[in-house]
């Protein structure tokens, strides 16, 4: 591995507000995420997990410390690019709890949009997309609308959708949690075939006892800062 790809996160705060009322909700962060390689985050309630996600995902603005996306310092004690927008797009993939799939276009248009909109031609977004689909065993469902689609289904679809624009990270926002056993672990085995294959760093934010024990490392995150630990790495 060469270390400054993935993720690095060194020193992260994040206060919100000021004075009396400021809360410290992330007071010093540090991970490390590797290629290929997929952790877990979790913490309890209040702890900063989302905190920690919306500054990862350059949806708010950290106080202090550094970020490190697929090689690049995209945040040191401020922005390092003027196009939060296109960093969004472009390099980071989301996986939520629920897929928010766009209900009027079809499912190979749902996972080929974002690269359209990075500028690739719909001819080569639009077999970009059905590769996806298709390693992520939804290839026969590429015609289809989302309503037609079984929640599984729809998940593995926006997972395409997260890695439709190649991006060197995917944060994932409770992926499995309305899914049963089997389905969720699925999710989990497709998340580690992805990172393995696109040589994405993935974090996976979660409360689901399901899938904690596949993780290999997990960080704990309590009171704004993070510890890591090993973690049982079950075979999935
Ligand atoms: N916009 C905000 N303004 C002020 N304080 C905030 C804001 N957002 C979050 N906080 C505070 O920051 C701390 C961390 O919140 P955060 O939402 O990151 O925790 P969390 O671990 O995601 O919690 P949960 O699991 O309940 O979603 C909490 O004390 C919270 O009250």
């Amino acid at each position: 591995m060469r270390p400054e790809l993935g993720i690095r996160i060194e020193g992260l705060r994040k206060r919100y507000g000021e004075g009396d009322t400021a809360v410290d909700a992330l007071k010093d962060v540090n991970m490390t995420v590797a290629p290929g390689e997929v952790v877990g985050l979790i913490g309890p309630s209040g702890s900063g997990k989302s905190t920690l996600l919306k500054c990862l995902g350059a949806v708010i603005e950290p106080t202090a410390g550094r970020m490190i996306l697929g090689g690049e310092a995209i945040y040191a004690d401020g922005w390092q690019t003027p196009d939060l927008r296109a960093l969004r797009r472009d390099r980071i993939g989301f996986v939520f709890q629920a897929p928010y799939l766009i209900p009027f276009l079809d499912v190979t248009d749902n996972v080929a949009l974002l690269p359209m909109l990075a500028g690739v031609r719909n001819g080569a977004a639009r077999e970009r997309a059905v590769e996806l689909l298709e390693a992520l065993d939804v290839g026969h469902r590429a015609r289809a609308w989302p309503s037609q689609l079984s929640g599984g289904e729809q998940q593995r679809v926006s997972i395409a959708r997260a890695l439709a624009n190649k991006p060197p990270v995917i944060l994932a926002d409770e992926p499995t949690a309305p899914l049963d056993s089997e389905r969720a672990l699925a999710v989990v085995r497709i998340l580690n075939q992805m990172a393995v294959q696109h040589h994405t760093a993935i974090i996976v934010v979660t409360h689901d006892e399901k899938i904690i024990p596949t993780f290999k490392r997990i960080y704990h995150i309590r009171d704004g800062r993070t510890y890591e630990e090993a973690g049982l790495g079950q075979s999935l």
